[in-house]
């Protein structure tokens, strides 16, 4: 259902934009406010909000007022949402919608037999490469890799990639389908929204709410990322628990843009993210990996993700007679990873930057073997262990993707990947214990 358009709105942008007060892409977080799901007030020109009420007869400086929900009206309030914008003119000044022709070849909204397959088979992608002659902007760049449920009933997700080279000149989306989490790997993204403008780099992540009209300019010309939609639901930061008041994400560091002068003067709630507190073992085991939620999408079941939005960051490693890598798994909850920069700790091999996996519901997977031998030679005294230089992430959802027939027919795909665990040996002993004599004893860095 995402859309196109462009209206008479943009064009009215179009000429205010030359006396626009604040031209720039923000490059500071000062220039941004800050907070997760905050209320915020933000003005392009003093005095542009009512004061008192959100729809006066006369708006200040002659401007629309309009509202955007991002939840029902009746919502109770902890989860109510909604923007008031107040604007040159409102967005409804446009053309009736066309269908987009060509459609769109590969954005998938509603996941069924006639599009899309499971398999139980571990799949691992390698990064497409960025083509850097055919001009393509970040919405034609999209493709779809797998997802679950429908749009259009408001329960599921998309797993969306990105290659893209081209800014989306004088165009601007509309996403109605759902949430956008936009986690750039190659490549900075320069947004305007109708709230205000962002800059977000690789390393940072970026929540486009459901309805809000974006376009993307890529200063950097080739780039290259990951987008999780989710259908019916708004991403919301986990509780923490036991961890109390602080830790894993903040909600101070995540940005709001402040209002541009071309949008009139309502903030939304469009946010990015660059900053994470890991909090993990300390003495024995290995941790679930729900220890570094970053953002999650409830589904109706407590405790039970929609969708969860989970990094594996720089962090010391420092448990006791432990395997510290990711321990062999089979998940009730099924699991998309990708990789922003460096290596994983689970896959000496093979899983670049750029690159995906999934390993559906109950698929067995776990280290591979190289990292498997490595981790046994380092032995059980293995002092602290700091990985650096690493950013990867997972999506796990309770629905089972469905993959799309362009991401298993992809040329990139790794058919190679199961040969990963192949090698594993048994170390079976009726003697007991079978202990490393070669292990190291000491911290490696
Ligand atoms: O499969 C993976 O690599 C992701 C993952 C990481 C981890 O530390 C524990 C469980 C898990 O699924
Ligand atoms: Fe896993």
């Amino acid at each position: 259902m995402a859309a196109t358009t462009t209206t008479t709105n943009t064009k009215a942008k179009a000429k205010a934009k030359a006396k626009s007060a604040v031209p720039d892409f923000p490059a500071d977080d000062r220039e941004y406010q800050s907070g997760f799901g905050n209320t915020f007030e933000s003005e392009a020109l003093p005095g542009a909000l009512p004061r008192a009420q959100n729809s006066p007869l006369f708006c200040p400086y002659g401007l629309y007022a309009e509202q955007i929900s991002g939840t029902s009206f009746t919502s109770p309030r902890k989860l109510n949402h909604r923007s008031w914008l107040y604007r040159i003119k409102p967005s409804v000044t446009h053309e009736p919608f066309k269908p987009r022709l060509p459609p769109h070849p590969k954005l998938v909204s509603e996941f069924d037999k006639s599009n899309s397959h499971t398999t139980p088979t571990q799949l691992r992608w390698k990064p497409l490469p960025i083509d850097p002659l055919h001009p393509t902007n970040f919405v034609d760049g999209l493709y779809t890799v797998c997802g679950a449920g429908s749009s259009f009933l408001r329960h599921g997700f998309a797993i969306h990639m990105y290659t893209a080279n081209t800014s989306m000149h004088n165009s601007a989306l509309c996403n109605a389908d759902g949430d956008f989490l936009v986690i750039p790997q190659k490549g900075r993204l320069w947004i305007t929204t109708e709230c205000g403008k962002l800059q977000v780099s690789p390393g940072e992540i970026l929540v486009l709410p459901q309805g809000f009209r974006f376009s993307v300019d890529l200063p950097d010309g080739l780039s290259r990322g990951y987008v999780a939609e989710v259908f019916g639901t708004h991403f919301q930061l986990p509780d923490l628990g036991p961890i109390g008041a602080n830790g894993l994400a903040a909600p101070r560091d995540f940005l709001v843009p402040k209002a541009w002068f071309e949008d009139g003067s309502r903030p939304g709630y469009t946010i990015i993210q660059n900053k994470f507190s890991p909090y993990n073992t300390v003495l024995v085991d290995h941790s679930d990996p729900s220890i570094n939620t970053v953002l999650t999408a409830a589904s109706e079941k407590p405790g039970v993700a929609l969708l969860d939005f989970v990094i594996f960051p720089p962090r010391w490693l420092v448990a006791e007679h432990t395997f510290r890598p990711p321990y062999y798994h089979r998940n009730c909850m099924s699991e998309f990873m990708g990789l922003i920069y460096g290596g994983y700790e689970a896959k000496a091999d093979g899983f670049l930057p750029g690159g995906a996996s999934l390993h559906s519901c109950m698929t067995p997977h776990g280290p591979d073997t190289k990292t498997y031998e490595a981790t046994i030679a380092r032995g059980s005294d293995a002092g602290p262990y700091r990985i650096r230089d690493t950013m990867a992430f997972m999506f796990e959802s309770c629905l089972i993707p469905r993959v799309c027939p362009w991401a298993l027919e992809s040329p990139f795909m790794d058919h190679d990947y199961y040969q990963c665990w192949i090698g594993l040996r048994s170390h079976f002993s009726l003697e007991g214990t079978n202990v490393n004599t070669n292990a190291a004893q000491n911290g490696h860095d």
